[in-house]
């Protein structure tokens, strides 16, 4: 099933600027992607969806200061009349005649295109002030620091790297868990410190480092070179992932391991590792995410809606700490 409709939004008042339209839409799966841009390509400081279903307003995405914006909601049975309303602050009424907004049903519920065009924006707009900063990708085995890594990497035009591959390649082709037999843990760690030691006098890089790298102390002052994001997923999502790709490849994980058995070591790691994660510049939660856009199944969650989080963090510390960055031609 696939529905479109494009709504006009009447203009309600002024000063702060402030649009409501309501929109019945027939949904076959309980969510609805949204769309909202400005006919006079004004930028909008601050944007807000709300949605109600059934009489509870959610908040849809958190305020986005770009033209054009776009969130899901959901409501809670399988033909729902759902009113929207989206509230801009700082544009003036003369700004806003003429907006429109569109609304897509589709059999998913995620406009797949929209979220590569908004990674494409964002990643458009933060380059130059990113100055080939390199951005390091912490988290835990199984986060999708490599599969969200890439995504990241070709949106901002920058070159990726796998630490764990590098040892690899450095220990003459040897796998992570031949490595672990061999050398035991020490001496991966100390492969991969040099590895990211060699990183860190790079630019233009993002890094999918190894989920233990944050232990190190040492390994903090070659990934504080770039900004360091936590990708944090809950761990039954985590136990899920790694057991469908079968854990041999993991050598802190039982082989062969099932998914409740994975919980389990994952979870003791997480009590390891948990504070270390949380020195990170930027965390993005899935779980945050998921309530954010109401969606219950992680899996729903892609890739590029994940490195486009991780982008809008980014601006966020960008705008927050504008002088801090470091300032390095590349
Ligand atoms: N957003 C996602 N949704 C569902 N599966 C994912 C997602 N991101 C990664 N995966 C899967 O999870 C597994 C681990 O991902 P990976 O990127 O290798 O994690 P990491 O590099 O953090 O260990 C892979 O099989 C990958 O396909
Ligand atoms: O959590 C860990 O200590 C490890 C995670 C692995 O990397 P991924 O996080 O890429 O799976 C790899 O470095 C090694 O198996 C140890």
């Amino acid at each position: 099933m696939s529905v479109a409709m494009t709504g006009n939004l009447s203009l309600l008042s002024a000063s702060p600027g402030y649009l409501k339209t309501m929109v019945s839409i027939q949904v076959e799966r309980p969510s609805i992607a949204y769309t909202w841009s400005s006919a006079r390509n004004t930028a909008i400081p601050a944007l807000s969806v709300w949605s109600s279903s059934m009489e509870r307003w959610t908040l849809c995405r958190r305020p986005d200061a770009s033209r054009k914006t776009c969130c899901r909601c959901s409501c809670s049975s399988d033909f729902s009349a759902i009113e929207l309303q989206a509230d801009v602050i700082g544009a003036s009424s003369a700004e806003l005649q003429g907006a429109e907004a569109s609304f897509d049903v589709g059999s998913n519920g995620i406009l797949v295109e929209d979220y590569e065009e908004l990674l494409q924006n964002k990643a458009e707009k933060i380059r130059e002030q990113l100055n080939g900063t390199c951005i390091f990708l912490i988290g835990m085995m199984g986060s999708g620091k490599t599969t969200v890594g890439r995504v990241l990497s070709k949106s901002l035009g920058y070159y990726f790297f796998d630490s764990d591959e590098l040892v690899e390649q450095a220990a003459g082709g040897t796998s992570v868990a031949q490595i672990f037999e061999e050398s035991d843990e020490e001496g991966f760690r100390k492969a991969e410190t040099e590895v990211l030691r060699q990183l860190s006098a790079l630019g233009r890089l993002v890094v999918a480092t190894g989920g233990g790298a944050v232990i190190e102390p040492h390994n903090w002052g070659y990934l504080r070179h770039g900004i360091v994001v936590w990708l944090n997923v809950p761990l039954d999502a985590l136990a899920k992932r790694v057991t469908a790709v079968g854990t041999e490849s993991r050598p802190l994980l039982p082989p062969d391991a099932a998914q409740h058995q994975a919980f389990a070591h994952l979870s003791k790691l997480l009590e390891q590792r948990g504070a270390a994660y949380g020195h990170a510049d930027a965390t993005v939660s899935i779980q945050v995410l998921a309530e954010e856009l109401g969606i219950v199944d992680y899996s729903e969650i892609t890739p590029t809606m994940i490195a486009l989080q991780v982008l809008e963090e980014i601006d966020r510390l960008l705008i927050e700490k504008e002088c801090k960055m470091p300032k390095v031609h590349y």
